[in-house]
């Protein structure tokens, strides 16, 4: 592993607060610079739980117990709000799956993903407008020009969750969190996407995705290192090469097993 390291998560645990008691954790996870992490688990495993503590958008009664996430030498979880503010969909950018609930129903797109990127960079509005057709072309939103002015009742669910894809990259991040990201998308498109993903992290050298999903197939394709998660528990943590083939534990070869075929 490199010995820069983009995001560190060091011995991160979460309670769930729940009626139904949940704990995730201890989490150690390392992402190295162009890596590519893949966060796996049946459902209810953890990994949503996981990317909100690294987006800061846990809901109550959820919170944080132990440990750090360290982000150019900052524990983000005792950051000041306005650092935190600067550093959160810009220099760590966020993408979900649910594209409705994540983009404002009575605003355009074109100036949501604007506006993310003004909030974080001195653009004037001609200049964001200018950026945010850039990414909506490289993201495959066909007829960009137009679809800037669309609101999101106006676009599939496919093109909508393009334009969240366009959110988390809007920004040039050292760090994307990726929560299913093609979830509901076909195939072939999910392929196309997931790509375009991995060439944008790859395209510069100090750039880690951490990529959590239930597809082991993505994992295969995609992921570096894959860490394998089981009622909130680490269960496995290696190269996706190794756990595929000669996976350590019942849950992995579970996982694995659940996705022949691929
Ligand atoms: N943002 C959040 N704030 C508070 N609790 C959460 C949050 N996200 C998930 N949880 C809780 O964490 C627990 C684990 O579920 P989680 O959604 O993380 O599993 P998952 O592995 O993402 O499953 P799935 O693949 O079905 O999305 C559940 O009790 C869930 O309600």
């Amino acid at each position: 592993m490199a010995d820069h390291i983009v995001l560190d998560i060091r011995d991160l645990r979460v309670d769930g607060g729940g009626d139904r008691p949940f704990t995730l954790g201890p989490i150690d996870l390392a992402l190295a610079p162009q890596e590519i992490v893949g966060v796996v688990g049946d459902s209810g495993a953890g990994k949503s739980l996981l990317v909100s503590t690294l987006t800061h958008t846990l809901r109550d009664p959820a919170a944080v117990t132990g440990g750090q996430i360290v982000f150019e030498d900052e524990d983000l979880l005792k950051a000041e709000p306005k650092l935190l503010q600067s550093i959160r969909g810009g220099r760590i950018g966020f993408i979900g799956s649910n594209p409705h609930g994540l983009l404002h129903p009575m605003l355009p797109v074109g100036r949501q993903v604007a506006n993310v990127l003004r909030a974080h960079k001195p653009l004037s509005k001609a200049e964001a407008r200018e950026q945010v057709l850039e990414m909506f072309t490289a993201v495959g939103i066909p007829d960009p020009l137009r679809r800037l002015d669309a609101y999101p009742h106006e676009l599939s669910g496919g093109m909508a969750q393009r334009v969240v894809i366009a959110v988390g990259l809007i920004c040039d991040p050292d760090v994307v969190i990726a929560d299913e990201p093609t979830a509901g998308l076909d195939v072939t498109i999910q392929a196309q996407v997931l790509e375009l993903i991995e060439s944008t992290v790859r395209s510069r050298e100090n750039r880690a995705l951490l990529l959590a999903t239930r597809d082991l197939g993505i994992v295969a394709r995609f992921c570096d290192r894959v860490v394998i998660l089981d009622a909130g528990e680490v269960v496995e943590q290696r190269p996706t090469g190794e756990l595929f083939r000669d996976p350590e534990t019942d849950v992995s070869r579970a996982l694995l097993a659940a996705s022949r075929g691929f």
